[in-house]
């Protein structure tokens, strides 16, 4: 089940679960738009069903006798992350939350307090997972390498997304390990259209892009490093998406204590395909 098939990130999973062949609940939370008014909205010719928040919690009861081994995956807002994992944490449900911001301490805290598995990570695309894990292991293995560089993180997406870059706050903490203070607040955050053609993003990408640079200068200025993931479209996401909940899946049939992975354990299993 994906919540929400009105979004931009849901529409493109729920069609790459029916691409994939898996059983697609054709039920959708969404939040307070006008498209619940309309009643359903088509994901590759499927009319899913909308349910407003004040019929989520019928609805639940009602999808987990529906259909039983029932996988949760949320793309939606960071205003609704917290709300929507304790719910789905509460009603015993494993999910696939890709959804970004919010409070993450609170979400891992209130996700293990109830006991349900999850998939909890701000980008499922299978490259950008391993850069991340890439980076992860450099500071692991080389503690402090950087220390005394200067870092610029500048992050590019389409004029809708409201928070700061997921990815980029992960890798973000990869650098601090390595050396760099860092705060969040100097992410540099790019929205307008006009830039972000200037920085090389396609017109035809502007609704749906997440380019990210990561640039290193030591105190002399003569070293420079640069990282950069450019992204155009979703459906790199969606896919790994459609890996996570299969990799969860897997985890939840075998039995086992409930657990919180990232993608990088799905990386790590050979689970992306
Ligand atoms: N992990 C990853 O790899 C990726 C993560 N993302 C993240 O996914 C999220 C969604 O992005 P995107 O699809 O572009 O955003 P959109 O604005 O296109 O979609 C968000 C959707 O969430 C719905 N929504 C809001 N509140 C709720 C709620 N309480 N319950 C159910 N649905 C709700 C909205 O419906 P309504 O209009 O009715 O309120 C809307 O359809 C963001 O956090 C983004 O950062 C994006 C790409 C990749
Ligand atoms: O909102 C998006 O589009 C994206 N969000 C994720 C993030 O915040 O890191 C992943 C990717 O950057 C696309």
């Amino acid at each position: 089940m994906v919540n929400s098939c009105t979004g931009k990130m849901g529409h493109a999973t729920a069609e790459a679960v029916v691409r994939a062949g898996l059983p697609f609940v054709p039920y959708s939370f969404t939040g307070s738009s006008e498209a619940v008014a309309v009643g359903n909205v088509g994901v590759s010719g499927i009319p899913v069903e909308l349910v407003a928040p004040a019929e989520r919690q019928s609805a639940m009861e009602r999808l987990k006798a529906q259909f039983p081994g029932l996988i949760i995956i949320d793309f939606t807002l960071p205003s609704a992350v917290n709300d929507n994992a304790r719910f789905y944490a509460a009603s015993g449900v494993p999910f696939v939350m890709g959804t970004t911001g919010g409070d993450r301490e609170a979400l891992i805290r209130d996700v293990e307090a109830a006991g349900v598995s999850a998939v909890i990570a701000p980008q499922m695309g299978k490259q950008v997972v391993a850069f991340q894990a890439t980076m992860a292991l450099m500071a692991e293995n080389f503690p402090g390498a950087f220390a005394g560089y200067r870092l610029e993180v500048t992050e590019s997406h389409q004029r809708s997304k409201v928070d700061i870059s997921g990815t980029a706050k992960a890798v973000v903490e990869s650098f601090r390990q390595l050396g760099i203070p860092f705060s969040e607040a100097g992410i540099r955050r790019v929205r307008d259209a006009r830039t972000q053609v200037s920085m090389g993003v396609p017109q035809a990408h502007l609704g749906g892009h997440a380019f990210h640079t990561y640039r290193l200068v030591s105190p002399d200025e003569s070293v420079a490093f640069e990282f950069k993931h450019n992204v155009c479209g979703r459906e790199i996401y969606a896919e790994g998406t459609v890996d996570a909940a299969l990799f969860l899946a897997a985890k939840v049939a075998q039995g086992g204590p409930p657990r919180i992975y990232n993608m990088v354990d799905v990386l790590r299993e050979g689970a992306m395909r």
